[in-house]
C-alpha cells in the first residue's frame, strides 16, 4: 500500500514555517505580537486551520498545541516555534532558544497542602507527586537525590492532594490563585517559565536571513511593549526645566517650530507606568499641547 505524500512537508529551502499556539492561555498574546510584528495572518488564524499564511510570502504559520511545539522543531516539520519554555523542557527537544518573548510568565512549583508537616523537598522522599511535567519533575527529584512516585494528570493538578491519589504536586503558578483557593503551599520553585522563540539548529544556519528577519519584527513588538512616545510644546526658555523633567529617559528630540521662534517641539519616549505623574511634572516646567501616543515597534 503506498503511503499519501504529506500535504505540507518540511518546508523548502525559501520557506519559514512557524509554528504558534493553536489555543491555550499563551495562544492570544503570541497572534497579538504576530499582527503587531506586521508579519499578518492571511487568514485571520482560525482555531481549525492547520496552515496560514502571511504577509511575507516566505514565511507561514502552523498551529499547533504547545507541548507538540518543541518536537515539530526538532523535526524539522517547522523551522522556527513560539510556546513555553517549560513545554521545551518537558519534551528535552533538539531546539535553539533564539528569543525571549518575556510574556506567558509562570513559575513550576512543588507544593503540599497547608497543613503538611513536609517542609523541603527531602521531605518528599518516598512521596507520591501529582504533575503534568512528568520529565521535568522527575529530573528535579533526580537532581536533589529524592526517590519519589511520579502520578502523570492531564490537568487540575491541585486536585491531586485533596483527593488522596499524591502527597504533593509540581505545577505551574502565575497570580498564586489556584494555589490559594486549593490551601497548597510551596515548597520549592522547579522552572521559571515565559514564552520563548525556537529554532531548528540546522534551519538556523540555512535560513538564517529570513529567521533574523522575523527575530527582529518580534524584538522591536517586544521592545515597544509599556513603552509610549510624548510629544510637547516648549517654550524657548524653559526647555531647560523640561528637560530637568525628561533626563533618564532616553533622551529627547528638540526641533524648532517653524511658525514660533520662540517655541519647541520636545519628543520622548517614556515608559507608560511614568505618564500619568510626568505629564503634571511637564505641565509644570512649561510644556503645552502635549500629546501621548502609544508605540507598535522600536527598531534599533
Ligand atoms: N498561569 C498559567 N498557568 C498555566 N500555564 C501558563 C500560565 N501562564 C502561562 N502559562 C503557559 O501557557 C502554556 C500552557 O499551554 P496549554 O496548552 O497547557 O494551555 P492552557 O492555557 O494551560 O490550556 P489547557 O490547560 O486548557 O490545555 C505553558 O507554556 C505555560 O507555561
Ligand atoms: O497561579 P494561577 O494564576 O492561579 O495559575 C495557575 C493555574 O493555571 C494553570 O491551570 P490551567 O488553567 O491551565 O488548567 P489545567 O490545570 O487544567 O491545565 C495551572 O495548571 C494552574 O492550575
Ligand atoms: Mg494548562
Amino acid at each position: 500500500m503506498s503511503k499519501p505524500s504529506p500535504r505540507h512537508p518540511v518546508p523548502g529551502p525559501g520557506l519559514v514555517r512557524l509554528a504558534i499556539p493553536n489555543k491555550g492561555r499563551i495562544s492570544g498574546p503570541i497572534n497579538e505580537l504576530i499582527e503587531k510584528s506586521g508579519l499578518h495572518l492571511a487568514e485571520g488564524g482560525s482555531e481549525r486551520r492547520l496552515i496560514t499564511r502571511t504577509r511575507d510570502p516566505n514565511v507561514e504559520i502552523l498551529f499547533a498545541r504547545p507541548i507538540d511545539i518543541p518536537e515539530y522543531v526538532a523535526s524539522g516539520v517547522a523551522d522556527l516555534g513560539i510556546t513555553g519554555k517549560d513545554m521545551v523542557m518537558e519534551r528535552g527537544s533538539a531546539v535553539e532558544q533564539v528569543l525571549d518573548l518575556q510574556t506567558g510568565k509562570a513559575t513550576l512549583v512543588v507544593a503540599v497542602p497547608e497543613e503538611s508537616d513536609i517542609e523541603t523537598v527531602a521531605d518528599l522522599a518516598g512521596a507520591k507527586v501529582a504533575t503534568e511535567f512528568p520529565a521535568i519533575t522527575r529530573a528535579f527529584f533526580a537532581g536533589h537525590g529524592v526517590a519519589v512516585t511520579i502520578v502523570t494528570v492531564g490537568g487540575a493538578c491541585e486536585a491531586t492532594p485533596h483527593l488522596g491519589i499524591a502527597d504533593a504536586i509540581v505545577d505551574l503558578s502565575s497570580s498564586g490563585t489556584t494555589l490559594r483557593t486549593n490551601h497548597l503551599r510551596v515548597v520549592d520553585e522547579v522552572l521559571a517559565s515565559t514564552t520563548v522563540l525556537v529554532a531548528n539548529p540546522a534551519s538556523l544556519t540555512a535560513k538564517r536571513e529570513k529567521i533574523d528577519e522575523i527575530i527582529l519584527a518580534l524584538e522591536s513588538v517586544i521592545r515597544a511593549k509599556g513603552q509610549c512616545y510624548l510629544m510637547m510644546n516648549v517654550q524657548r526658555n524653559a526647555l531647560a526645566d523640561v528637560r530637568e523633567v525628561l533626563p533618564g529617559l532616553s533622551g529627547p528630540t528638540v526641533m524648532d517650530v517653524a511658525s514660533d521662534e520662540n517655541l519647541v517641539a520636545v519628543h520622548a519616549v517614556v515608559k507608560e507606568e511614568r505618564v500619568y505623574q510626568l505629564i503634571n511634572q511637564l505641565k509644570r516646567a512649561g510644556a503645552k499641547d502635549i500629546l501621548v501616543m502609544p508605540i507598535e515597534r522600536i527598531i534599533r
